[in-house]
């Protein structure tokens, strides 16, 4: 599995913060190919993100998400015995010289994709769940695309493509003009690979009307404006989730969920104005209820971004939304 670094059952003490009278996820959880449903994957880069002119810093993420995860403690709810880790990816060595074209960034991406479709393929092979914690969001496309091949060669699917839904502000629809963290749905769905595609909470002022135009009164494409939820009141926000659930029940969905669709969490594109850590909640735990879930994937959120910006709540975040995704699942 090319650039992709495994963890070994020495690892996590290092990451444990050990209490007595108490159990920690991490202290539950096996590492590698283990006997859970579940395994974590880390893609810590901001490549796809810079390919696409945004701030770097993406790649801050895994290690402190992990953090937060393994020190979540084992209850009966969540005890940790359902998830591995299986590793990460160093992508160090794509890294173009400072200051280097754009071109160069998304020649990095391509590679990227080539090796995350890869160890997806094998994540399925095996018979596992994907949780994968990014990243820039050009990854869901070697996601999606890992499932698909998954689905048209090995288990023989004549109509192979998957659903998605993705709860964020952008679309990442725009044009295939040279891989980026705002094309990669586009990628998907252009190369047969993506069926129907939702998009929770877009924001009206950051997403071109000739990307939308492609988008809306298109069959397969569901856009949701975060204005028509909370500013118009339109519809409630479980409305559109049970909009979502009957949208995508005709196959296997994607769960995708961008950090930048949440109010003031640490991203590249932070914005001021979206949902509600509490609705993200809804949103996992509901569509990991009610949906047959392919896979979860969390990104572009930091906890130290290039411009010198840090919080290290995002990874907090992210350990709840892992969490609340896999109780749902179990139906706790
Ligand atoms: N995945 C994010 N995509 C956004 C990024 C915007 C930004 O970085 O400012 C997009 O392409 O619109």
């Amino acid at each position: 599995m090319d650039f992709f670094k495994t963890y070994s059952e020495d690892d996590l003490p290092h990451i444990i913060r050990h209490r007595p009278n108490e159990i920690k996820l991490g202290e539950k959880m096996s590492v590698g190919w283990g006997d859970t449903p579940y395994v974590l994957i880390g893609i810590p880069e901001s490549l796809g993100v810079k390919a696409n002119g945004g701030i770097g810093g993406t790649e801050s993420l895994w290690s402190s998400f992990l953090f937060s995860f393994l020190n979540i403690q084992s209850t009966e709810k969540l005890t940790g015995d359902e998830v591995s880790l299986l590793g990460y990816f160093d992508f160090e060595s794509l890294t173009p010289d400072h200051e280097a074209p754009v071109e160069k960034y998304q020649k990095a991406v391509k590679k990227i994709d080539k090796a995350v479709q890869k160890v997806i393929r094998k994540v399925l092979a095996h018979g596992k769940f994907p949780i994968v914690i990014g990243g820039g969001h050009n990854n869901c496309y070697p996601l999606i695309k890992g499932m698909a091949e998954f689905r048209a060669k090995v288990q023989n699917e004549k109509d192979p493509a998957i659903n998605v839904v993705n709860f964020d502000a952008h679309a990442d629809f725009r044009k295939m003009d040279g891989r980026h963290s705002g094309n990669g749905f586009r990628y998907a769905y252009e190369e047969g690979c993506l069926h129907r595609y939702v998009m929770l909470g877009l924001s009206e002022n950051y997403n071109g009307q000739e990307m939308l135009n492609d988008l809306i009164h298109h069959p397969d494409m569901a856009p949701i404006f975060w204005e028509d939820i909370e500013l118009r009141k339109k519809l409630t926000f479980q409305e559109a989730l049970e909009r979502i659930q009957a949208f995508l029940a005709d196959r296997p969905t994607g769960i995708e969920l961008d950090l930048d669709a949440i109010e003031n969490v640490l991203c590249s594109a932070m914005s001021p104005t979206g949902f509600s850590i509490s609705q993200a909640r809804q949103y996992v735990h509901h569509m990991a209820s009610h949906l047959d879930t392919a896979y979860l994937h969390i990104c572009e959120g930091a906890v130290e971004l290039e411009n010198g910006l840090m919080d290290q709540n995002t990874a907090h975040i992210v350990a709840f939304l892992v969490s609340d995704f896999i109780k749902a699942r179990k139906v706790v």
